[in-house]
């Protein structure tokens, strides 16, 4: 007979945190966000990499291209490329990613010498940037030949068909600085002749960047960035379990600091057998992880076949139909819970410390810090990363709103790229995820502060500095459905909402 759990899977919008004695150095300033991401030998080792926000975005191509990775590197978490795309195409976004040189930007916007006025005017419109790098060829990568900014012209006095060369900053005026420069020369460089960029060419005078004065300051602006031996940003890459032979290799010459096993369902001889090639080949150098389990069984399997960390969830995610459509899943805070469990008793068992990645069903900034207090050293964030002026999706005026676009990678959009294939015809196959919209909710550097400043707050409730210190003291409990009405606003009539609505 089917084995049957006892008690019903729960998922985080039924648990509460019960707060715990806080003392007055217990404020959310003072609070270390710190985390594991990969295996080590807890208490005899520190651990190879770790994030300094336990925040990473999800395997998805909606949501984590290269763009993504470096502004959620700058505030100290991890994307994972997602592995829906080409090998080279892959490769190239890690590369990108590793060769971008924090506040050195290649420049997006160029013209030729024989453009005119009007033409500067409708490259400001379309980019928004003022400074125009002038180029032989106009492109990013052409010898430079002058700039335009907004004082170099006037447009009540000028024709609009005026040629560009007449007016811009030619490069014999132009202070500029070599391919070594480095971001604190080109700061004092900067600072010393009153700039607003400086222009970084090589030595045959091609552009390669700009650096921006306020992209300086942007800089030191991001305290918590994840930056590896050679202060370039850390970046995760996806991998399947069918061409890892030729992936894994690409991707970590392109530079990846760290692989993950992306599949709805992790307790399978093909993750094993994936992980097993990856150990053969690299060793512990390659860092890979696994998944998605929701049970302790799924755990072990992959802690024992080599995962350096284990993502648990199945179903839970937003764009998700998987439990619909097979029936397969589990509430996402039971499965953590469980799982995490497993880790600490795998912990006991070897010394060896598997982190545990709680993916998707992250609906409230809150649910990040329950995830986190159940066990999960990292959340894996799909939906909330789409909303983002980061993600690789058009932003879209419906109705009056702005929204972009965000779909699962079960879904036929997603799949349109080659790898999916079943086994069977393609008229056999169903989709497992929705294309959707998303609320745009702006910079991810804004919503990430506000995330995270309610999980701060929320820790020091529980009287917890770090992550390790929330997992030991929270106390949480499941509530009932009448105690989740009275959580929110009740018995009361909104104000922009007007009387007429009340009952
Ligand atoms: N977390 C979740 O709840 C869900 C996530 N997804 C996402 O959708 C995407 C696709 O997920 P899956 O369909 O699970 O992809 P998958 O590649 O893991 O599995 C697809 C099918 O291929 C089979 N397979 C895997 N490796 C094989 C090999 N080497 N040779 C022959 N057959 C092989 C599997 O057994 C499975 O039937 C992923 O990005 C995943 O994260 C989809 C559904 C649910
Ligand atoms: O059933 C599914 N069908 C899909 O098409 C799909 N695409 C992604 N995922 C999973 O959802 C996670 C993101 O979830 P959130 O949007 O809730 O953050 C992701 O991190 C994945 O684990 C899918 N699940
Ligand atoms: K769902």
């Amino acid at each position: 007979m089917a084995f049957i759990y006892d008690e019903p899977s729960h998922t985080f919008g039924e648990y509460l945190i019960i707060p715990g004695y806080s003392s007055c150095e217990c404020v959310p300033s003072a609070v270390n966000l710190k985390t594991s991401v990969v295996k080590y030998r807890k208490g005899e080792e520190e651990c190879p990499l770790t994030m300094n926000i336990p925040l990473v975005s999800a395997i998805m191509q909606s949501v984590s291209n290269d763009t993504m990775a470096i502004a959620l590197a700058k505030e100290g978490g991890i994307s994972f490329i997602y592995g829906s795309q080409s090998i080279e195409s892959e490769a190239r976004m890690v590369s990108n990613v590793k060769s971008y040189k924090a506040g050195f930007v290649v420049s997006d916007s160029n013209i030729r010498p024989d453009a005119t006025l009007a033409d500067i005017l409708a490259l400001k419109e379309k980019t928004g940037h003022s400074t125009v790098a002038v180029t032989e060829d106009g492109t990013a990568a052409g010898k430079l030949v002058g700039i335009v900014a907004s004082r170099d012209y006037r447009v009540s006095r000028m024709s609009p068909d005026e040629k560009v060369s007449s007016f811009m900053t030619p490069i014999d005026k132009l202070v500029t600085g070599d391919e070594n420069t480095t971001l604190k020369e080109a700061n004092d460089i900067i600072w010393d002749n009153k700039l607003n960029s400086l222009p970084i060419v090589d030595k045959n005078g091609t552009l390669k960047y700009f650096v921006f004065r306020k992209d300086y300051s942007d800089h030191k602006a991001n305290p918590l960035e994840l930056l590896d031996s050679h202060k370039r940003y850390i970046v995760g890459a996806g991998i399947n379990t069918r061409d890892y032979e030729e992936r894994v290799p690409a991707l970590v010459g392109a530079g990846a600091d760290v692989l993950c096993i992306d599949s709805s369902e992790g307790f399978s001889e093909w993750q094993k057998k994936t992980l097993e090639w990856v150990r053969g080949k690299y060793g512990d150098s390659v860092k890979v992880g696994a998944g998605n389990v929701v049970d302790r069984e799924g755990f072990l399997f992959l802690a024992e076949s080599g995962a350096d960390f284990v993502k648990v969830g199945i179903g839970g995610g937003s764009i998700c139909i998987t439990r619909e459509q097979k029936g397969i899943g589990r509430g996402q805070a039971t499965a953590l819970i469980e799982v995490c469990k497993a880790r600490d008793e795998y912990f006991e068992r070897t010394g060896v410390y598997v982190p545990v990645c709680s993916d998707g069903g992250i609906v409230h900034d809150y649910h990040v810090t329950l995830a986190l207090a159940m066990g999960a050293d990292f959340i894996m964030l799909g939906r909330y990363f789409s909303r983002f002026d980061e993600s690789p999706t058009n932003k879209l005026n419906i109705n009056g709103s702005y929204v972009k676009e965000y779909w699962g990678e079960g879904s036929n959009r997603a799949r349109n790229w080659q790898r999916y294939d079943l086994g069977g015809g393609a008229k056999l196959s169903f989709e497992e995820g929705v294309d959707s919209y998303v609320p745009y909710a702006g910079s991810l550097k804004d919503n990430v502060a506000q995330t995270l400043a309610k999980v701060r707050h929320t820790m020091c409730n529980c009287g917890a500095l770090s992550i390790p210190e929330l997992q030991q003291k929270a106390k949480l409990t499941l509530v009932s459905s009448t105690s989740i009405v009275e959580g929110g606003y009740h018995d009361v009539v909104l104000k922009d909402k007007g009387l007429s609505s009340a009952e």
